[in-house]
């Protein structure tokens, strides 16, 4: 069984080395749709493969942290990235270039170490994510499954190689949430979800 969740966030970026050349020189930006999609073979106590309202936390917060602000790879050049940095309060570095395949791949990779790293609350016993779809344009996605998160050929990830602007993580409902993430701390599921907008 799936579900599927819908996160919209709007972000500027270059993508150095494609083919179009708006898109390699020119920082431009997205109304990005990313769909999430959970896979698991028993439902919870509530009958369900994860309550949609347990996604309103740190996978919120987490892929949230791209809206309003500018992604770089971190291998772009030195004044590019301080430039960003200088004149952007938002802005998080990645280690492989923001092309939809790597928005696709890292969503899929953060979404995965927090469900990971979570004490479920309510019988989820085998929740794992399926899928991610990055929409970066009304015409063109890209999708990433568990093999592409792990494929080296597409650059490997790991938590120690992202960044985030001090204002991004301000912004979080818990500001060390991502230090927690790095340092393997749980994330305890609440047993009721007060908040459902
Ligand atoms: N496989 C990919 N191809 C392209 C990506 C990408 O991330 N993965 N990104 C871009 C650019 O960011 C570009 O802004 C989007 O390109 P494109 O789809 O050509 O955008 P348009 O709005 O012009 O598309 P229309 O279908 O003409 O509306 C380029 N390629």
């Amino acid at each position: 069984m799936r579900i599927r969740k819908l996160f919209k966030f709007e972000n500027a970026h270059i993508v150095r080395n494609c083919s179009s050349d708006r898109c390699k020189y020119s920082i431009h930006g997205h109304s990005y749709q990313i769909e999430l999609i959970l896979e698991a073979h028993r439902l919870d106590h509530g009958q369900m493969v994860y309550d949609f309202g347990l996604l309103k936390s740190s996978i919120k917060d987490i892929i949230d942290s791209f809206d309003h602000a500018i992604c770089f790879w971190d291998k772009d050049d030195p004044d590019y990235i301080n430039a960003c940095k200088k004149f952007s309060a938002r802005w998080i570095s990645l280690p492989v270039s923001p092309s939809a395949e790597q928005f696709s791949r890292v969503v899929f990779f953060w979404a995965r170490e927090i469900l990971k790293q979570t004490q479920m609350q309510n019988g989820e016993t085998d929740v794992k994510v399926y899928s991610v779809i990055a929409h970066e344009t009304a015409t063109g996605y890209a999708q990433c499954f568990e093999d592409d998160v792990d494929n080296a050929q597409m650059g490997a990830l790991t938590l120690g190689d992202f960044e985030f602007s001090e204002q991004v993580k301000a912004e979080w409902h818990d500001p060390n949430m991502y230090d927690k993430l790095k340092k393997g701390e749980k994330f305890v599921n609440p047993t009721v979800v007060l908040q459902v907008d």
